[in-house]
């Protein structure tokens, strides 16, 4: 069963609506560079909000170890996502579940993925100029090829027309999405996260 996480949610009604259509996970950026950067006060009353049984996570670029764990107990999030040059050591913050993305270009890209003790990686596509939530195509060739080793979450470009072929051709344990399904920076559209979360779970 493929997993679904819509990141970059700043509203409480956008969150409420995507998890109506089943998504399995919610992210919420705390990277000041972002437009979807939401403060700690937003993000806590948007976890404080949610149906039960909807995981969330906060994301993070090179942020601080103390930092990130006052705002994880703060707004009561579950899981960790550090989308910067955060390297295996950094990527500790025990009890608490950790996903580190790497921004992939070629093959040297996954070299010492081995070192990472993570709950799984994230493929994003490589960019000059962001760290993430670019719209970017990831390399599905090597996605499949780590996603057949360990679990890995599929992220970069995906939306609703290629969330399907990429499910079938990568088989990641999971799928995240940003942009592919807003209507302008920070804000859903629902049609668009309703159709990709249908086209993702009729994939395979
Ligand atoms: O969403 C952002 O603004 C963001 C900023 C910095 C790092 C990561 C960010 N988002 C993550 O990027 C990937 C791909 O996003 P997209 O679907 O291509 O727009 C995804 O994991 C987002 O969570």
């Amino acid at each position: 069963m493929i997993r679904i996480k819509i990141c970059g949610l700043t509203h409480v009604d956008d969150a409420l609506q995507a998890c109506a259509c089943g998504a399995d996970a919610l992210g919420l950026v705390f990277y000041e560079k972002s437009p979807r950067c939401v403060t700690r006060e937003q993000a806590r009353a948007i976890v404080a909000a949610l149906p039960p049984f909807v995981t969330t996570v906060g994301l993070f670029v090179n942020e601080s170890p103390e930092t990130i764990r006052e705002i994880v107990d703060f707004c009561g999030l579950d899981v960790i996502q550090l989308h910067g040059d955060e390297g295996p050591e950094a990527c500790l913050f025990p009890p608490h579940r950790v996903l580190k993305a790497l921004r992939v270009r070629g093959e040297e890209s996954l070299a010492g993925v081995e070192h990472f003790s993570v709950s799984a990686l994230l493929l994003d596509a490589w960019h000059p100029d962001s760290y993430g939530g670019t719209g970017q195509l990831g390399d599905w060739k090597l996605a499949a090829r780590l996603a057949a080793e360990r679990p890995v979450i599929l992220a970069g470009g995906l939306n609703p027309e290629n969330v399907a072929e990429a499910i079938r051709q990568v088989r990641p344990y999971g799928v995240d999405v940003s942009s592919g399904v807003e209507s302008s920076p920070g804000r859903k559209d629902p049609a668009l996260v309703a159709a990709f979360i249908r086209n993702a779970r009729a994939a395979l």
